[in-house]
C-alpha cells in the first residue's frame, strides 16, 4: 500500500524519495511500518524505478486497450505488484493478493479488481519469457536517453544505461593505510584510492575501524575531485558546498586547513557530526557561499556544486522520473554563478576543482568551456592519465575526470561501477 502511495508522489508530484522516506519527517503510511516492512517497501519502490520502462512496456503489451486516464493509481498499484513479481525474490501470489486487495479497496478501482488479478497472475506464469523480451526496452526515461546519446554515443549511452540498473556497492575512503583497511576489511583496493567493500548487508557502523573513525562511506567517483588538489599540508582551502562532509574530510585527512561552508543549517549539523566521528577538524560556516569573502585569498577552493545527480540513478532511481532538462538548465546556471564567485576567493595561481554528480556534459564540460572561452584569467590544469593509472578512460581528452556508472570493471566477489562525476582543475593565472 504504501509503496504504491509513494511511488505516485514520485512520478506524479516530482517528490524526491529520500524524503519520503526518512524515518523521522517521511511519509505517515512508511513511517508506520516495522523495519522488515520499510526495508521491502524500500526495495520495491528502488527495484519500481530502476525498472520502469520495462515494467510499463511489459503490462501495456498485456492489456488489450490502455487504462483509462482516472486509473493512474491502479496504474502504480501495477507497477508495484510487478515489480515484485518479475525482479524481487519475494512471493509472487502475495503481490498478487495485494495488489488486488488494494484495488478492491478504493471504490474508483474496484471495477478493475478482477482485470489486476487475471493480468498479474498471468506475468508469474509467463515471467521468464517477459523478461527475456524486455531486455530490448531501454531502462531510463527517452528524455535521459536522448542527453546520454548526444554525450556519449549510441552504445555508451546504453551501457550507462544498463549499468544503472545494478545497485551502487559500498565504497569507502580510508583517512590512511588503504592497503592495509583493504586487507581488514575484505575489500577491494580501487584505481581511485578507495575501498569497495565485498556484497554486504547490515550496518557499516558495525565495521571495524567505523568507530575509531579510521574511514566514511563515499562513492569511488566522489573521492576524485579532493584528490586533485595534489599536497595539501599547510594550504587554506575553502569547500563551498561542504555537507554531509565527504571531501571537507578528505581535504582535511590531508593536512589542509579547511573553511567548510554549508547553507543548509540541518547540513551543516550533518558535517559537523560527521567530522567529529572521524576526529578532523575545519571550520564550518552555515552561510551561503556567494555571501563567502575570506579575510586572504586562499590558496585552493573546492566547489561541489548542486546538481541534477544523474550519475546517482544506481542509489537514487528517482532522480530520473523527478528531474527534467529545465532542472539542468537551471543548475547549470547556477554551478556558472557559484563558479565564477569561487574563483574570486583564491589567490594567483591557486587552484579551483570544480564538481559535480552529474552526467550532463551542459552541468560540466560545456558550463567549463564557456568559462574558459569568457576568462582569459583562468587556464584549466589538465589532469594526466599517467598519474591516474587504472582510470585511464575517466579522463577527457581535455584533462578533466569524467567517471560513469558503466566504469570500473566488476572483479571476483565485488560489484563494478562508480557515480557518473565531473571534475575539472583550473588555476587563477
Ligand atoms: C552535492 S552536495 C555537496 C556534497 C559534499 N561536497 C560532500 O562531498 O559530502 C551540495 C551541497 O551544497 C549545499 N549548497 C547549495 N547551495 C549552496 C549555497 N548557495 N551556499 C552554500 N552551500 C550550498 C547544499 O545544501 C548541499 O549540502
Amino acid at each position: 500500500m504504501a509503496a504504491a502511495k509513494i511511488l505516485a508522489a514520485v512520478i506524479d508530484k516530482k517528490t524526491p524519495l529520500d524524503g519520503m522516506l526518512d524515518a523521522v519527517h517521511g511519509n505517515p503510511a512508511y513511517k508506520a511500518l516495522s523495519d522488515a516492512d520499510r526495508a521491502l517497501v524500500r526495495a520495491i519502490l528502488n527495484t519500481t524505478l530502476r525498472h520502469l520502462p520495462r515494467i510499463e512496456k511489459s503490462l501495456s503489451l498485456m492489456l488489450d486497450k490502455p487504462l483509462p486516464e482516472g486509473a493512474r493509481a491502479l496504474q502504480h498499484v501495477l507497477t508495484t505488484a510487478a515489480a515484485q513479481i518479475l525482479y524481487l525474490d519475494v512471493p509472487s501470489h502475495a503481490a498478487v493478493d495485494l495488489a488486488v486487495e488494494q484495488a478492491n479497496r478504493d471504490p474508483r478501482n474496484r471495477r478493475f479488481a478482477k482485470l489486476v488479478n487475471a493480468l498479474l497472475r498471468r506475468m508469474v506464469r509467463e515471467r521468464d519469457a517477459i523478461l527475456a523480451a524486455s531486455h530490448t526496452i531501454l531502462p531510463v526515461p527517452g528524455w535521459f536517453h536522448a542527453r546520454l546519446v548526444k554525450a556519449y554515443g549510441e552504445a555508451e549511452a546504453r551501457r550507462i544505461a544498463e549499468a544503472q540498473l545494478t545497485p551502487a556497492p559500498i565504497d569507502l575512503t580510508v583517512k590512511a593505510e588503504p592497503a592495509l583497511w583493504a586487507e581488514r576489511l575484505n575489500a577491494r583496493l580501487l584505481p581511485t584510492g578507495s575501498l569497495r567493500l565485498a556484497a554486504f548487508e547490515g550496518s557499516v557502523a558495525a565495521l571495524p575501524g567505523f568507530s575509531e573513525g579510521v574511514w566514511w562511506v563515499q562513492d569511488a567517483a566522489a573521492s576524485l575531485p579532493a584528490r586533485l588538489f595534489g599536497p595539501l599540508a599547510g594550504k587554506r582551502i575553502a569547500d563551498l558546498c561542504a555537507a554531509p562532509g565527504g571531501k571537507t574530510a578528505q581535504l582535511a585527512a590531508l593536512g589542509a586547513e579547511v573553511i567548510a561552508i554549508e547553507q543548509s543549517a540541518n547540513r551543516a549539523e550533518r558535517l559537523k557530526e560527521n567530522l567529529a566521528r572521524l576526529s578532523l577538524s575545519a571550520e564550518v560556516l552555515n552561510i551561503d557561499l556567494f555571501a563567502y569573502k575570506p579575510d586572504e585569498l586562499l590558496d585552493g577552493v573546492l566547489l561541489d556544486a548542486p546538481c541534477s545527480s544523474t550519475g546517482t540513478t544506481r542509489r537514487h532511481p528517482d532522480v530520473l522520473w523527478t528531474k527534467s532538462m529545465k532542472d539542468i538548465e537551471k543548475l547549470a546556471e547556477l554551478q556558472a554563478r557559484m563558479l565564477r564567485h569561487a574563483l574570486t576567493l583564491v589567490k594567483p595561481g591557486g587552484l579551483v576543482v570544480f564538481s559535480n554528480c552529474s552526467l550532463d556534459p551542459l552541468e560540466g564540460e560545456d558550463l567549463v568551456a564557456a568559462l574558459l572561452r569568457d576568462n582569459p584569467g583562468v587556464e584549466r590544469v589538465a589532469v594526466r592519465r599517467e598519474d591516474w593509472p587504472g582510470l585511464e578512460e575517466a579522463i577527457s581528452p581535455a584533462g578533466d575526470f569524467r567517471t560513469t556508472p558503466a566504469m570500473i570493471a566488476p572483479g571476483e566477489g565485488y560489484a563494478g561501477g562508480m557515480d557518473g562525476f565531473f571534475a575539472c582543475r583550473l588555476r587563477r593565472r
